[in-house]
């Protein structure tokens, strides 16, 4: 069990109000109280569950409140103690996907057009491996690192699945955020274009990606959907990118919002980091289900020494990984100058075009070249320490003139989905003057569609300077230059999960500041959650 110091608040109150329910007296509840506070605990650090030894067990059973049929508040099955809910998630998931598999759909697959997609060639084409697989299941899971052609493999799959149907196909693309959603869009819009088929064909496919939510009806603040088991959502294909982002409750949700015959496609990473809530359901899925699972093993964006590293650190070969990072390549290495002069001379570059009046595009195409990721959002080295010095810094360099809140050259990122504004959770924007408005501080962004928003500053309560950010803030972007930033000692956010997240952002290039102790034991360190999805799906299936 974990040390109680990190026990909150919340925990204590949530395990006195379950001991106050049950039936157990005073000498007994003192020892069972502090097993739901830890459950509590586990619920926030993303398990699904606890294990307990034998008398903790007998403790719960007699304590009245649970069993291991879903009818009390807590669940125990085998040694596993679940709240009520995060086991109906799980039970719930598993089912589905088991009768998604079990639905009957036949359709005839022709090889010839199959070859028209994917041309014959010598080495083993992944992508071809996976298309011919998800046509024919009814659920599949693309996995594959950065630029392996997810996105190229699922548009063909969706033009061969309308090949192949003689009716127009009711598709649905969906991601668990906002920018993912953007990102999807404008690589589906791109992937289109060199199809080789008919513009009917390319027609059936939209283009548009809609985040989760929005695919399933929200109705904040209720928890509850529009779409769910009794009424479910009208698609014949659901296709959902970045998976590794998604829960287990939504997860759930969206499984249970699907109709039997619905075909499922999941993209992702399953080596990049879990969602911050509860669960990892992308690994989960590919671990219970490699038959359904298809992984692209082919980089087409990323080669060379960051290829290299991300390998080394995503297998633990930490070693070799520190090797790399220690022999000064020019795409891969460790940060030698001093961080904070570092990061500074970064920027001089975009906001010297701000300065010389340059129009927002260039200024932010400038600014978004580098990024600096932070494992950590406070503390040395993290992202407030940072946000602060570089500030600092550049006003002592005369570089921005700050004097409020707000000043010209200001990158801010929004913290918070304002659909009313359409800013989303993650967008990035530039605060500069409006030549076209007598030079007043507007706050820019660029959209999917490549089109220009400003705001008033004023407008934009949740937002924050971005000249840092953390990682896991980065998912789902890439930047052509990245400087990954660890704090000095053990924390216990540092895993190769991280790392490798981190890594896998960078295009061209990639800078470390670490010392040699925190890299090789975060390198070490995995993301361990406790849950059950894994087994109950290999049960059901
Ligand atoms: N078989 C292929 N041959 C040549 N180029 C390819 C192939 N597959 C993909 N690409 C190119 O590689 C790049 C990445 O492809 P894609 O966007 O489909 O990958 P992805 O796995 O969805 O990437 P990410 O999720 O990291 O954005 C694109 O420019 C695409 O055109």
């Amino acid at each position: 069990m974990q040390d109680e110091i990190s026990l909150s608040r919340l925990d204590y109150a949530f395990a006195r109000f379950i001991t106050q329910l049950s039936v157990l007296d005073p000498e007994k509840a003192k020892k069972f109280n502090p097993i739901i506070a830890q459950l509590s605990y586990a619920q926030s650090q993303g398990h699904s569950c606890i294990e307990l030894n034998t008398a903790e067990q007998g403790l719960v059973l007699a304590s009245g409140m649970a069993d291991d049929a879903g009818k009390c508040p807590l669940v125990l099955e085998n040694k596993q103690l679940y709240l009520q809910r995060y086991w109906s998630y799980e039970c719930q998931l598993a089912k589905k996907i088991a009768d998604l598999i079990a639905t009957e759909r036949s359709i005839e697959t022709p090889d010839t057009i199959i070859e028209q997609y994917f041309p014959v060639s010598m080495a083993t084409d992944w992508q071809k491996n996976a298309a011919i697989r998800a046509v024919k299941d009814p659920f599949t899971i693309i996995t594959g690192g950065p630029g392996t052609g997810k996105t190229t493999t699922v548009v063909k799959i969706l033009a061969l699945l309308q090949e192949f149907s003689k009716q127009p196909l009711n598709i649905a693309l969906a991601a668990p955020t906002g920018k993912a959603a953007m990102r999807l869009q404008q690589s589906i819009g791109q992937s289109k274009r060199t199809l080789p088929c008919t513009d009917e064909i390319k027609q059936a496919i939209p283009e548009q990606v809609i985040t989760l939510h929005r695919l399933l009806g929200a109705r904040p603040p209720s928890p509850y959907f529009k779409y769910n088991n009794d009424n479910p959502l009208p698609f014949d294909i659901v296709v959902i990118d970045e998976v590794s982002m998604i829960d287990l409750p939504l997860m759930s949700k969206l499984l249970n919002a699907l109709k039997n015959d619905t075909r499922l496609i999941l993209l992702g990473d399953k080596d990049q980091l879990a969602s911050v809530e509860t669960g990892t359901v992308l690994a989960d899925l590919t671990s219970a289900l490699p038959e359904y699972t298809q992984e692209l093993k082919k980089s087409y964006r990323f080669s060379g020494h960051i290829k290299t590293f991300a390998d080394a650190v995503n297998q633990q070969r930490e070693q070799d990984a520190w090797e790399l990072l220690s022999q000064d390549h020019a795409q891969v290495c460790l940060l030698k100058d001093d961080l904070i002069d570092y990061i500074t001379n970064k920027q001089v570059a975009y906001l010297q075009l701000i300065s010389e009046g340059a129009e927002f595009t260039s200024c932010f195409v400038a600014f978004n070249a580098f990024q600096v990721l932070c494992a950590t959002r406070q503390g040395v080295n993290s992202v407030d320490d940072i946000n602060y010095h570089v500030a600092q810094k550049l006003k002592e360099k005369k570089l921005i003139q700050s004097s409020g809140e707000w000043y010209s050259g200001r990158p801010i990122m929004i913290v918070q989905n304002d659909p009313v504004l359409r800013l989303y959770n993650g967008d990035i924007g530039l605060c500069m003057p409006d030549t076209e408005n007598g030079g007043q501080l507007m706050v820019f962004f660029i959209m999917p569609d490549g089109s220009i928003r400003k705001y008033m500053p004023a407008r934009l309560s949740n937002c924050e300077t971005v000249f840092a950010m953390t990682i896991h803030k980065s998912q789902g972007s890439e930047f052509n230059e990245v400087l990954l930033v660890l704090p000095e000692s053990m924390n216990p956010i540092l895993t190769k999960e991280l790392i490798y997240t981190g890594i896998t952002r960078a295009k061209e290039s990639l800078k470390l500041t670490t010392n040699k102790t925190v890299f090789l034991e975060t390198i070490r360190r995995r993301v361990e959650r406790s849950g059950g999805l894994t087994n109950r799906i290999k049960k059901m299936i």
